[in-house]
């Protein structure tokens, strides 16, 4: 069997801010051109993982390789082969879409051509406004342009999304699944599940620092994860019952509790509970927040 060309790889990795342990003992390696997407609530240490990826942050202990480098110790020409798509750039912009991103593609040996970038995040009629005068949505497609423009092998999106409409959601959805048809490896961080469910082929699911699971998005939780479950009301009492065989189980209950057991249901549970279920339900609030804004 050939082995994967590993573009990640990392083994026991830890960062503590004084008492904190944001990362604490994980290992894991992305392959190249998958996309691996990082799943975690609010301070589970996702962005402290990437960004240790990115040699932004240094690591406390652990062996980390990017590309074949440490990422702490890495070259011009190493940052040249990324792409990165920040939680958040602050970019105010005194200068126009094209402008900023015809100042980016001349740091990169071999940068997309300006146009071709802006018309994949569907910025064609404001490719000569000033980025301060677009709207949030807006400049948050310009980051995804800044990060992309260098044709970089590793592109690094963390929370991509967050403030896109539906539809600006879709389309950049569309453009990920072109970077992921040329070869691009990506690493993706994400509180909309089913983002993650549309773009990723592997999932890591990180909780208080914590690698909890690793898996393809649709084997997250094992393989018991998603038997359905029948839930019924029986004397006043709310009882629950996982079955591979709901028809059968369902004719059972018919057939002691009469045709129309009090408030059955039979559900196969979703990538959300199964996260839910990984990541401890005292983090469900956070999502909740996350689905709602
Ligand atoms: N510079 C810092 N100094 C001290 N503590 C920090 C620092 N950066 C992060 N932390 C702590 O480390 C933990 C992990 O934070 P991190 O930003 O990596 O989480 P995250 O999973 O990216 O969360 P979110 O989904 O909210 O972006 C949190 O408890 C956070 O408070």
């Amino acid at each position: 069997m050939s082995a994967h060309e590993n573009v990640v790889e990392v083994r026991d990795l830890r960062k503590t801010y004084g008492d904190v342990a944001a990362v604490d003992g994980i290992s894991f390696e992305i392959h190249r051109g998958e996309t691996f997407a990082l799943l975690g609530p609010n301070g589970a240490g996702k962005s402290t993982t990437i960004e240790i990826l990115e040699g932004y942050r240094e690591r406390t202990s652990g062996e980390v390789r990017v590309l074949g480098t440490d990422p702490w110790r890495a070259s011009l020409d190493w940052k040249a082969r990324l792409g990165i798509v920040l939680q958040s750039s602050g970019e105010t912009g005194a200068v126009t879409v094209r402008e900023q991103l015809s100042h980016f593609a001349a740091l990169y040996p071999n940068p997309r051509d300006v146009d071709e970038v802006i018309a994949a995040v569907g910025l064609e009629h404001k490719a000569n406004s000033l980025i301060r005068k677009l709207s949030g949505g807006q400049r948050r497609r310009v980051d995804v342009a800044v990060g992309i423009i260098g044709r970089p092998e590793l592109l690094f999106l963390d929370e991509p999304t967050t403030g896109f409409d539906p539809e600006a959601r879709r389309s950049f959805w569309q453009l990920v699944r072109t970077l992921q048809s040329e070869g691009t490896t990506i690493v993706l961080t994400t509180h909309y599940l089913d983002e993650a469910a549309q773009l990723g082929d592997r999932a890591g699911v990180i909780a208080g620092g914590r690698m909890v699971d690793i898996a393809p998005i649709d084997s997250l939780g094992g393989a018991d994860a998603r038997i359905p479950i029948v839930r019924w009301v029986e004397g006043g009492e709310a009882r629950e019952e996982r079955t591979a065989t709901p028809g059968a189980f369902v004719a059972s209950l018919i057939a002691r509790l009469g045709p129309e057991p009090e408030n059955l249901e039979v559900f196969r549970p979703s990538l959300e509970d199964v996260y839910l279920d990984l990541v401890g339900h005292e983090h469900a609030a956070d999502l909740g927040q996350e689905v709602a804004s």
